[in-house]
Parts: C-alpha cells; sequence; structure tokens
C-alpha cells in the first residue's frame, strides 16, 4: 500500500521544469527525499499538499485524489516557519489548532510537550529556530497524522539537536508506524534513518530505492589512475580523479572486480557519494 502516488506530475516554471515525475511512497515506512539545492524537493512537496497546482499528470494520496479535509485531518505538516503564530505562546496555539483536528489527543501533547522541553508560555517569536521546529513537529504529531511531511526539518540546527530530533522521529516510527517522508540535503541523517530513498536532480527522479538496496549495491571504488581506460569507465557511474589515483561510484557485484586484487579498495558509498557521483558535470 503506497500514501502517496505522483504518476507522470508535470510542472512547468519560468526557469525550472518537473517533467513526468513518478514516484511512491510506501505505507509505514520513512522515505528521504534528497537532492542539491533548487532541485525541486519544496516544489514536490507543496504539490503533494495542494498549495500549488500542476499542469498534468495526478497525485494519489491514502489511494484516492486530492481532497482538502482528508489533506487537513490526515497530514502532519512540519516546517520550521512559523511566523503566523509568531506572537502566540504554544498555550493559544493549542487553543486556535487542537479544535480543527477530530484526532486531537491531548494526553500525546503533554507528552511531546514535556519530551521535547518546549515551554508553553512564551511567545514563539522568541523561540531559537530548533524550538520552532520542535514546536511544529508537537503540533503535527499531537493530532496523529497517518502521514507526516517534513520540509528540511533538520536544516539549521546544531548537531546534537539534530540528533535529538532524529531519534525522536525514529521512535514514532516503531511505536506509531507512521508514514514519514523528510526532505533534507543532509544526506548523512537519512543514512541514518531512512528505510527508502527518493533522489531528485533538475525536476527528475535520479533514484528510487530501499537503504537496504541501496548499501547493498552501491560502492566507492579507489585504485590507480592507469586502471581507467575505455572499458573499465564505462562500469562506473562516475569517475573523480585524485593525486593517489581515483575514485568513482560503482552500482552492482563487487564479485565484478575479483580479477583486481588489492589493485582497487572498495566502500560502501554513502548518500552523499551517491548524490555527488551522480550530479557531478565532469568526468
Ligand atoms: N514561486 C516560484 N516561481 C518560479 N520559480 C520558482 C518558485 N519557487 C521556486 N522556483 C524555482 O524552482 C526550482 C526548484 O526550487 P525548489 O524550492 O523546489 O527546490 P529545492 O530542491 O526545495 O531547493 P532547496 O534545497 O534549495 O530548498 C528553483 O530553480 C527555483 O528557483
Amino acid at each position: 500500500m503506497n500514501t502517496v502516488e505522483f504518476h507522470n506530475v508535470t510542472k512547468k516554471r519560468k526557469d525550472f521544469s518537473i517533467e513526468k515525475l513518478n514516484f511512491t511512497i510506501p505505507q509505514g515506512y520513512i522515505t528521504g527525499f534528497i537532492g542539491p539545492n533548487g532541485s525541486g524537493k519544496t516544489t514536490t512537496i507543496q504539490m503533494m499538499m495542494n498549495l500549488l497546482s500542476y499542469d498534468a499528470g495526478d497525485i494519489r494520496l491514502f489511494g484516492t485524489s486530492h481532497n482538502e479535509q482528508q489533506l487537513k485531518q490526515k497530514i502532519g505538516f512540519v516546517y520550521d516557519d512559523l511566523y503566523m503564530y509568531e506572537e502566540f505562546n504554544i498555550g493559544k496555539m493549542k487553543s486556535f489548532i487542537a479544535p480543527l483536528y477530530e484526532t486531537w489527543n491531548e494526553t500525546l501533547f503533554q507528552k511531546y510537550l514535556t519530551i521535547f522541553e518546549l515551554p508553553e508560555f512564551k511567545k514563539i517569536k522568541k523561540f531559537s529556530k530548533g524550538m520552532k521546529m520542535k514546536c511544529s513537529l508537537l503540533f503535527a504529531l499531537s493530532h496523529e497524522p497517518e502521514f507526516i511531511i517534513m520540509d528540511e526539518p533538520t536544516s539549521g540546527l546544531d548537531p546534537i539537536f539534530r540528533r535529538e530530533l532524529l531519534e525522536h522521529i525514529q521512535e514514532l516510527m516503531v511505536k506509531e508506524k507512521q508514514t514519514i517522508f523528510l526532505s533534507s540535503h543532509i544526506t548523512a541523517d537519512l543514512d541514518r534513518i531512512a528505510d527508502y530513498i527518493i533522489f531528485i536532480y533538475k525536476g527528475k527522479i535520479m533514484l528510487q530505492k530501499s537503504m537496504e538496496e541501496i548499501q547493498r549495491s552501491f560502492y566507492i571504488i579507489k585504485g590507480k589512475s592507469d586502471l581507467i581506460d575505455a572499458d573499465t569507465k564505462e562500469l562506473f557511474i562516475g569517475i573523480k580523479q585524485t593525486k593517489m589515483g581515483f575514485e568513482a561510484l560503482f552500482e552492482g557485484e563487487l564479485s565484478l572486480f575479483d580479477g583486481f586484487g588489492d589493485e582497487i579498495v572498495a566502500e560502501k558509498a554513502t548518500l552523499e557519494d551517491i548524490m555527488y557521483f551522480m550530479t557531478r558535470k565532469e568526468y
């Protein structure tokens, strides 16, 4: 079962276009959405949330087409920009937000308020960026959404805070079995928690795979430059020449390199390696 399905979604902007975007977000897992700046992550999320129109194609949520009521009740949208409520404190915000949700869970709200150590009666404009992110997460979680969308939840947070937030997200998955879609260009965060990865670049999907498949099939191969010729070059997705030799991204069975013995070294590729080599312009 998929929580979200994009079928041939096309969106043309002045200097940017998304052509026939196809991907799915499986139910009950954490899907990481990665891509360099300006790749179309926010545009995609806005179309998913029905905040932005598209020119062609179909977006299905929970098995049906967009439906306002369903969007509001079943989705928790987490982002750090709470400008609308800057003058409010958490208590006042709750009095506006809670009645909007049939599924509002006050016990859960109190629980996360304590866990996140957020002050209930301090104005939100006095919150740090990280506190605003936690506050957004607090409200999103308290109405027990089936699907949580997070747009860059860890950007601008310090490493300790980021790790804490990721731990909370992971805990949620274990306990509540929610579906989470998390966009980030901090790929190390997703190496840690994602079950699936969707990689977008210049409005196109470059990769959609489970983390398990990625870890099993992508490697960084290092060796002396003289090993690179027209034939070996064909094996790699991207190659970088270094002072020590070459580094290249490879997808497939490592046994292909058995004949090279210790002339090459293979390491598992990180998401950052994959993103780097797949978007490199020169080889
Ligand atoms: N309102 C808009 N009108 C026209 N073009 C826009 C608008 N918003 C964004 N774009 C363009 O669409 C492209 C994709 O932007 P988008 O914000 O979706 O990327 P992103 O992957 O979220 O980037 P980042 O990681 O930097 O947030 C960019 O080239 C951007 O300039």
